[in-house]
């Protein structure tokens, strides 16, 4: 997440007693949600040979099939690990062959937690589809939707800043058990903007919100992220929620760390 505030009072405030708060999590929007492991991700397991089964023929499909072999392509050429196939294959068709090599592609990089562009765009896709029937909900934080409400109503702009794809951001927040809660933020960024571990990403968005990067906060529950956002000049808080990865005592010691969005306040008295 991030709050922009262009009044600079708020900010100089912050930056000054490094209260900088910008969210996130280390494996899926971890600073507003509980559900990302425990249900959006195994979801997309138990779900995803079904999903491209029924869906095969169908040409959004078709253009995640087709970015996810980009990425193969993209991991060959850069020489990383791929994933291994799992099955004997034979005795199958052509189709079920082809639908067996993308599920080991698609659950191996979600076992390395990768969070490439193709991975999420079809992950976004099988949620829309279970948000539309119900299957699942958005299960925000109870502080978060409170929190938010009172820093926009105090002038900030916030925005979400996910690895998750735009759309499926738009999904979590707009069927959450609050209900849809879009109306919380300025606008969405994802990986089509860089990766959230390259201090470069933080540049562009800070360039797009139009706003001084020292004049920005970002919220966040993965060290990595926070490190980058930081040498772009951001300031940041990281986030500690139940289940997320533990940090070190030399991390602990260098950040700002909350466990409730209801710490921080405008004023800077986190
Ligand atoms: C947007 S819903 C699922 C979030 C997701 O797929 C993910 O990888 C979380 O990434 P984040 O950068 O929000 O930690």
């Amino acid at each position: 997440m991030w709050l922009c505030r262009h009044l600079g009072l708020l900010f100089r405030q912050w930056h000054s007693k490094h209260r900088c708060l910008w969210r996130h999590q280390s494996r899926g929007l971890g600073n507003y949600f509980k559900v990302s492991r425990d249900i959006l991700f195994p979801y997309i397991k138990d779900h995803l040979e079904e999903y491209l089964s029924a869906h095969w023929e169908e040409d959004e499909c078709k253009q995640d099939v087709h970015l996810l072999k980009k990425q193969v392509e993209e991991d060959l050429r850069l020489h990383r690990a791929c994933a291994q196939h799992s099955l004997d294959q034979s005795g199958h068709t052509d189709e079920e062959k082809a639908i067996r090599e993308v599920v080991d592609n698609v659950l191996w990089q979600m076992a390395s937690d990768r969070k490439s562009t193709a991975l999420k765009q079809l992950q976004g896709h099988m949620w829309r589809a279970a948000y539309a029937a119900g299957r699942i909900k958005g299960e925000v934080y109870q502080d978060v939707v409170p929190s938010i409400r009172r820093w926009r109503r105090q002038g900030l702009k916030v925005y979400i800043y996910s690895s998750g794809s735009v759309e499926a951001q738009k999904l979590l927040f707009g069927y959450s058990v609050e209900g849809d809660v879009l109306d919380l933020f300025d606008g969405h960024f994802d990986t089509n903007i860089g990766t959230k571990v390259e201090s470069k990403s933080y540049v562009r968005i800070a360039e797009r919100m139009g706003c001084p990067p020292e004049e920005i906060m970002f919220l966040t529950d993965v060290t990595r992220e926070a490190k980058a956002a930081e040498d772009a000049g951001v300031n940041v808080a990281v986030v500690v929620r139940p289940g997320n990865m533990e940090l070190t005592e030399e991390e602990r010691s260098h950040y700002n760390l909350i466990t409730t969005f209801s710490q921080l306040e405008v004023n800077g008295s986190a």
